[in-house]
C-alpha cells in the first residue's frame, strides 16, 4: 500500500481522488491545500478520501509519495522539501522545470534524499517513443497545441487578442518550449514534457493556437531523426471543471501511480 499526500485539489486533484478511490494499493493519507480551500476540500475528502488529513502542509510522517497537481509554486513549497526528506514525487506541473533553476534543484534534492521525481506524460502521448528516438539522435521536434479560444483566458494571449470574438484559428505563441512553459504555465506543461524527453527546452519548437471552432484540446508532435519520423495528434476532451486541462492528464496520473505499485507494468 502506497501512502500518498496529494498536493492541490482542483480539477485534476478531485478527478484523481474519484479515480483511485477504490484502488487497494493506493491510500490518500493527506491532501495539502491552500488555507482558503481547506473547508471545501475537507467536505470533498469525507466521501472521496475518508480518513485523509486536509491541511496546508505535508504530515511529518506516514507519507511514501507526494503527488503534485497544484501548479508551479507548490513544487517549490512542498515537493522540494519532501524530496530532501526521502519522499519521492509525481509531478503534473512539468512546465515548472522551465523556471529558473528548478530542474537542477529537484535533482539535487532527490539525490540528497535518495528519492525520485516522476514527470507524468500528462495530456500528451508518445513520450516513450521520442525519449527512445533521442538516443539515436533527433533533428527536429515541433509541438503544436491547439485549444478552444476561451481556454486561453487568463494567459498572455488575452492581452494580444480578443478571444471572445476570434473567428479563425490564431497562433498566440511561437517559440521555444522554455518560453512557452514560462509564459503559459497552465497551458504548456506538455510542451515542457515533450522538450525534456527530446531536444531540450531551448531547441524544441512550440506553436500555440487559439481556435474558436475547436471543442477539444488538440496536441500534435512532429519529430524526425535517425529513427525515422513521428507524427502524432491527440484530440483530448477537457475536464468539465477546467477547460484548460485534458481528462487524459488525470488518466496519465492514475497510470503513473498504478505503475508504481504494480508488478507487471507497461
Ligand atoms: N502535465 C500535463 O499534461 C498537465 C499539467 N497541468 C498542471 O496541473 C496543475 C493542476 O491543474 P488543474 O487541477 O487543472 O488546475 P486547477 O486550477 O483546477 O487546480 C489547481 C489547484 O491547486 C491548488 N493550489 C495552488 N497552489 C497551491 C499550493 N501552493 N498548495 C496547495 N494547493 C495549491 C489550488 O487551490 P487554491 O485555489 O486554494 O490555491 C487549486 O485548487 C496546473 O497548474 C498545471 O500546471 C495541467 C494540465 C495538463
Ligand atoms: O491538459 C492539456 O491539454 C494540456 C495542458 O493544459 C498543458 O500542457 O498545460
Amino acid at each position: 500500500m502506497l501512502s500518498i499526500a496529494l498536493i492541490g485539489c482542483g480539477a485534476i486533484g478531485e478527478s484523481l481522488l474519484k479515480s483511485i478511490r477504490y484502488d487497494n494499493h493506493l491510500q490518500v493519507a493527506a491532501i495539502v491545500v491552500s488555507k482558503r480551500s481547506i473547508d471545501r476540500v475537507a467536505r470533498l475528502a469525507e466521501t472521496l478520501a475518508p480518513g485523509a488529513s486536509v491541511s496546508e502542509n505535508i504530515p511529518d510522517s506516514g507519507i511514501d509519495l507526494v503527488v503534485e497537481a497544484a501548479g508551479h509554486r507548490a513544487i517549490e513549497a512542498h515537493v522540494l522539501p519532501a524530496l530532501k526528506r526521502g519522499i519521492s514525487a509525481v509531478i503534473a506541473s512539468v512546465g515548472a522545470l522551465a523556471m529558473d533553476d528548478l530542474a537542477p534543484r529537484l535533482e539535487t534534492a532527490a539525490t540528497n534524499g535518495r528519492s525520485q521525481v516522476h514527470l507524468i506524460a500528462g495530456a500528451v502521448g508518445a513520450i516513450d517513443a521520442i525519449a527512445a528516438a533521442k538516443i539515436g539522435g533527433l533533428d527536429k521536434v515541433l509541438y503544436t497545441g491547439k485549444k478552444p479560444a476561451l481556454a486561453w483566458q487568463g494567459t498572455p494571449a488575452e492581452l494580444q487578442f480578443n478571444l471572445a470574438t476570434l473567428t479563425e484559428a490564431t497562433v498566440v505563441f511561437e517559440g521555444s518550449a522554455r518560453d512557452a512553459a514560462q509564459r503559459f504555465p497552465k497551458n504548456a506543461n506538455v510542451a515542457a514534457t515533450i522538450a525534456l524527453a527530446s531536444l531540450g527546452l531551448d531547441a524544441t519548437t512550440v506553436r500555440l493556437i487559439a481556435d474558436p471552432k475547436a471543442s477539444t484540446n488538440i496536441h500534435t508532435i512532429d519529430a524526425s531523426g535517425a529513427f525515422g519520423e513521428l507524427n502524432l495528434t491527440l484530440s483530448n476532451r477537457p475536464l468539465s471543471d477546467n477547460p484548460k486541462t485534458s481528462a487524459l492528464t488525470v488518466y496519465s496520473m492514475v497510470r503513473t501511480l498504478q505503475n508504481l505499485t504494480g508488478t507487471l507494468v507497461i
